[in-house]
């Protein structure tokens, strides 16, 4: 099997299967409500980030491979972001290799402890099992990744919802570049679901 990465176009050439998420998909997800209503106004149906996978099979012996396209730009003060997850299968990891553009992988353990890793051209990013992580373009070009992941990861996006958010937003600092700031709605999660979530889906089931 032979795929083409085109970091231009921000797309993985020859893999089946694509989405794109659009602004107005990202409902709740910026802090600046009043900026993502003006910026709907105008944007509500562009592409705000897609998705290109090659998709083998959907068990953990296969590696999904895709490349993720994020168009540059802020919602007030905060750079535009992919929507997070955890692994629905939480002990599975992911890999990133930056293509184009710079950005930074957002990572937040079930915990609360926040690790950033700075992603450009020819960088990887190693996001470990049970790291909730989130792409967030810092540049002023579209920002493209290629990722991998076993097959039967999965994406939970309600573990982000149900702490009112990742615990810290990615924000413009003023200066031309960007700062972290706590995100005052941020609820740990009690030891309870932290334990769930190591336990995995079959132990819920
Ligand atoms: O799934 P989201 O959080 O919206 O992020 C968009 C995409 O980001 C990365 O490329 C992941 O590898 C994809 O699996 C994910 O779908
Ligand atoms: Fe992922």
């Amino acid at each position: 099997m032979s795929l083409a990465v085109d970091p231009e176009r921000g797309r993985l050439l020859g893999a089946e299967q694509r989405y794109a998420k659009s602004f107005g998909d990202l409902a709740g997800l910026y802090a600046d409500r009043t900026a993502f209503e003006a910026l709907l106004a105008s944007r509500r149906d562009e592409i705000a980030y897609e998705v290109t996978a090659y998709v083998p099979g959907d068990r953990v012996n296969d590696l999904i491979v895709g490349v993720t396209r994020m168009v540059p730009g802020r919602v007030g003060r905060e750079f535009f972001m992919t929507r997070g997850h955890i692994h629905a299968r939480a002990d599975r990891p992911e890999i990133y290799h930056g293509q184009s553009g710079h950005g930074l992988m957002l990572m937040e353990s079930p915990a609360g402890e926040i690790r950033i890793a700075k992603i450009g051209p020819g960088s990887l990013c190693y996001v470990p099992p049970f790291w909730i992580h989130r792409s967030v373009n810092i540049g002023d070009t579209d920002l493209v990744m290629l990722f991998a992941y076993p097959a039967d990861s999965g994406q939970d996006y309600g573990i982000i919802e149900r702490s009112g958010g990742m615990r810290v937003r990615i924000m413009a600092d003023g200066r031309g570049g960007w700062t972290q700031e706590p995100n005052p709605h941020w609820r740990p999660r009690s030891a309870a679901e932290i334990a769930r979530i190591h336990a995995g889906p079959e132990a819920a089931a």
